[in-house]
């Protein structure tokens, strides 16, 4: 997906993935990783309450996110007043247990995102077509320390059936993509056709969403 897609979906407010309540299988599985502290890195964060949740966890939280806009609507949705600089290609915006930089993923690195516990992954890999996803898992593989876990949550519908995003990532997929440098757990599948409304008119007949957890192999 080229940055100018995202730029275009912030502008004209065409964010039906974003979820004003808090994902319900964060609440649910987050405690399966067995993380208690540290800094908790969203990658793809756009504007998620979701990150309010992990903070209320006790959790410092680390994002990256490519729209200004989306970082600008996160931190004035919350009432913070973040402190923002520019470093290398990023504006880093930073306040209240909040690190979001905003740029591209691709040219995040370990310096600059320093030392992470945990991953959680909503609607960001889906989010990404079929070329881009191998550098995607790349990338975050390459952030991580060993043992580091990450909460996938990923959908499966057929493809053909509807275009991206979000995409169909299935579990081979998921293997494949994280296979070598991960252990993979399903934690849970869910079929959620009924309750998505949204999809059901773009005529899909299958909708699954799976959680994951990831666990950085030494
Ligand atoms: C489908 S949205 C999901 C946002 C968030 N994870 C959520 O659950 O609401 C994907 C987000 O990724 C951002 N994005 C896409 N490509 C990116 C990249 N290369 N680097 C950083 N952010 C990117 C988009 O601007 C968009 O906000």
């Amino acid at each position: 997906m080229h940055h100018e897609f995202w730029h275009e979906r912030w502008a004209l407010k065409q964010i039906g993935f974003h979820q004003e309540d808090i994902n319900p299988y964060l609440m649910r599985f987050w405690p399966a990783l067995g993380v208690t502290g540290g800094r908790v890195f969203v990658p793809l964060c756009g504007k998620s309450r979701d990150m309010i949740w992990l903070r209320e966890q006790g959790f410092d939280v680390v994002g990256v996110e490519l729209s200004e806009v989306a970082v600008r609507e996160f931190f004035e949705e919350n009432g913070l007043v973040p402190v923002e600089t520019e470093v290398l290609n990023f504006r880093r915006f930073e306040a209240g247990g909040y690190v979001l930089w905003c740029g591209d993923l691709f040219s995040l690195n370990h310096a600059l995102l320093g030392e992470i516990s945990a991953v959680y992954d909503r609607a960001s890999l889906v989010a990404l077509p079929p070329d881009m996803r191998g550098q995607y898992a790349a990338k975050l593989t390459d952030l991580l320390v060993p043992r580091t876990p990450t909460l996938l949550i990923a959908f499966e519908y057929p493809q053909h059936q509807m275009d991206g995003p979000p995409f169909s990532v299935t579990t081979d997929e998921v293997h494949a993509l994280y296979g070598e440098h991960s252990d993979i757990e399903l934690l849970h599948e869910e079929n959620i056709l009924s309750r998505e409304s949204r999809f059901q008119a773009k005529g899909l007949e299958r909708l699954v969403e799976k959680v994951y957890r990831l666990t950085r192999k030494n």
